[in-house]
């Protein structure tokens, strides 16, 4: 999801690392005497001591563990909130359901803004013209609006049942074709992605495409995700003059992007204009929605390559998150075969044999309760987006100015032994039961927070949800899933890519149901 992905940071470059401290020593030096001067007077988190200027990038990235692992790693040294100087960046990392609560809700207003972006990053939002990545404000509010109300509301979700039943046959169809040439064998992530970004797809655009056109428009979402991925240089831009050909590879994927959603988005503008042109054409589409749209403070509405920016956005947002969701609800399944029986006998007791839809998914206690607990372990993004402060702030009693990162960490909180019982454990009972219960948009209190909370919570939370449930429950109903190459042992090792998935991508053995 263009910055939707969750890691602040990736640990790489060593190279440049070595050679770094000679290069600079003076200007250290009187950096170092400034900044510390300025920050005794503050009262910032605690945090590990780092070095002048590059403050503590050298050692996350020589860690050699993903972000996340480190940060899991220093809380129980540092606290709840925690300080780490990432070069020119401050990040303030905050992983407890009452500082997320008091930031995001109780202080709702003054940390609902975005920082400022890497250049690359510019790039790419079209100069922060996304809902995700705008600052909070005019420009915000009206992209928000109308994302929420014209795309996202209950009703229009509704409308397009129909891409979202399509999109559910063809996985199906495409996991039969597979496990028939692979000796039952599937690939659940790949497939599951395929899917859920078929229907962003045709909600985006509203205009049928074949799969050369599908394969190349999601070929292109991914290549920006790689050159979004943070550089050495976002962090010290004084090192960018080592970076160009980094550089010159963002613009022509840049260019790639334009080249191929523009004639997408023409095609669609003149099913509008035509509509005897396109007998295909869906009646509706976001686009739509952001042809004519006006924007607080501005009089034009969206250029070509804004337009670009903003169905980039709608794509990304909801296809590797809900993808990774899926895949770790595979997993568990395999790993627990009860989990699996019980959803199987609930889905045949609520359907019998027709085909399971997503007006049955609501009438299913059961797999709701799975997949809650799902998005409270296995969170797709670790951290939500990072966050900033309108004005100074005061958190936990610390001082937070403005142009510091903030970074949530969500799945510390789902695995705090202080909210949850056996936050390890993976049991979806915790919720059938009512043993446990959480509010998922945190608004009564933060006890998880997957899609984040407050005024920048996930506006596609309920939609999202409607995918992952609707995506398992037919995956169920249509094959028994086991492990392999061995049943019952599934490695849940995790890695960074965009969204946290499983370290090997799981492949499962599938027998159709009789
Ligand atoms: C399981 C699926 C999803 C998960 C787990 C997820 C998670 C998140 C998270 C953690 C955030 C950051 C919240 C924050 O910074 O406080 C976010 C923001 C966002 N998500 Fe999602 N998301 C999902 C699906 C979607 C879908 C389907 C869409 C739209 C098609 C979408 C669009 C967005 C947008 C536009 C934002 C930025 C909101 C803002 O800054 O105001 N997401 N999402």
């Amino acid at each position: 999801m263009d910055s939707l992905s969750s890691s602040p940071t990736s640990p790489y470059y060593h190279l440049i690392f070595t050679a770094l401290p000679f290069l600079l020593p003076a200007f250290i030096f009187l950096i170092a005497r400034k900044s510390s001067s300025n920050a005794k007077k503050l009262n910032l988190p605690p945090g590990p001591p780092g070095y002048p200027v590059v403050g503590n990038l050298f050692q996350v990235a020589r860690s050699g563990k993903p972000f996340f692992q480190y940060v899991r790693d220093l809380i129980p040294k540092y606290g709840p909130i925690l300080t780490l100087k990432m070069g020119t960046r401050t990040m303030i990392i905050v992983s407890s359901a009452d500082l997320a609560h008091e930031a995001l809700i109780e202080k709702g207003q003054v940390f609902a803004t975005r920082p400022r972006e890497n250049p690359t990053r510019t790039i790419f939002s079209s100069n922060k013209f996304t809902v995700n990545a705008a600052f909070y404000g005019p420009v915000w509010r009206s992209l928000r609006r109308n994302m929420v109300q014209n795309m996202l509301s209950a009703a229009r979700v509704k409308e397009f049942r129909r891409a979202r039943e399509a999109a559910m046959d063809t996985l199906i169809c495409r996991l039969k074709a597979e496990a028939a040439a692979n000796n039952d064998v599937v690939w659940v992530l790949k497939n599951a992605r395929f899917a859920v970004f078929c229907i962003l797809l045709s909600m985006c655009f509203g205009i049928e495409m074949d799969d050369e056109t599908i394969e190349k428009v999601d070929q292109t979402m991914k290549n920006v995700l790689i050159v979004l991925d943070p550089r050495l240089d976002d962090f010290l831009p004084l090192l960018s003059p080592f970076f160009s050909k980094q550089r010159t590879r963002v613009h022509e994927v840049r260019k790639q992007q334009i080249e191929t959603l523009v004639p997408l988005i023409e095609k669609r503008r003149n099913a509008i204009r035509n509509p005897e042109s396109d007998k295909t054409a869906a009646s509706f589409s976001y686009l739509d929605t952001l042809f004519d749209l006006k924007i607080e403070g501005r009089k034009s509405s969206p250029t070509n390559a804004e337009l670009v920016t903003l169905c980039s956005e709608f794509l990304n947002g909801g296809t590797d998150t809900t993808a990774t969701a899926v895949e770790w609800a595979a997993a568990r399944m395999i790993e627990n075969p009860e989990i699996q029986s019980r959803l199987y006998d609930e889905i045949r007791t609520t359907v019998g044999a027709k085909k399971v839809d997503e007006k049955d998914v609501e009438n299913m206690p059961y797999l709701n309760a799975v997949v809650k607990e799902l998005l409270r372990k296995h969170p797709p993004t670790y951290f939500l987006l990072t966050h900033a402060v309108t004005e100074p702030a005061k958190l936990g009693g610390y001082d937070i100015l403005p142009g510091t990162n903030v970074e949530f960490f969500s799945q510390g909180i789902s695995d705090d032994p202080n909210v949850w019982s056996e936050p390890e454990k993976f049991d979806p009972d915790r919720f059938f039961v009512g043993r446990e219960e959480a509010d998922i948009t945190g608004t009564t209190g933060v006890k998880m927070m997957p899609f984040g909370a407050g005024r920048r919570i996930c506006p596609g939370l309920s939609m999202g949800t409607v995918h992952i449930s609707l995506m398992l429950a037919r995956m169920v109903q249509e094959f028994e899933w086991s492990g392999y190459p061995d049943n019952g042992k599934v490695d849940l090792s995790e890695k960074l890519v965009f969204t946290v998935v499983m370290k090997n991508s799981l492949r499962a053995k599938i027998k159709p149901r009789v």
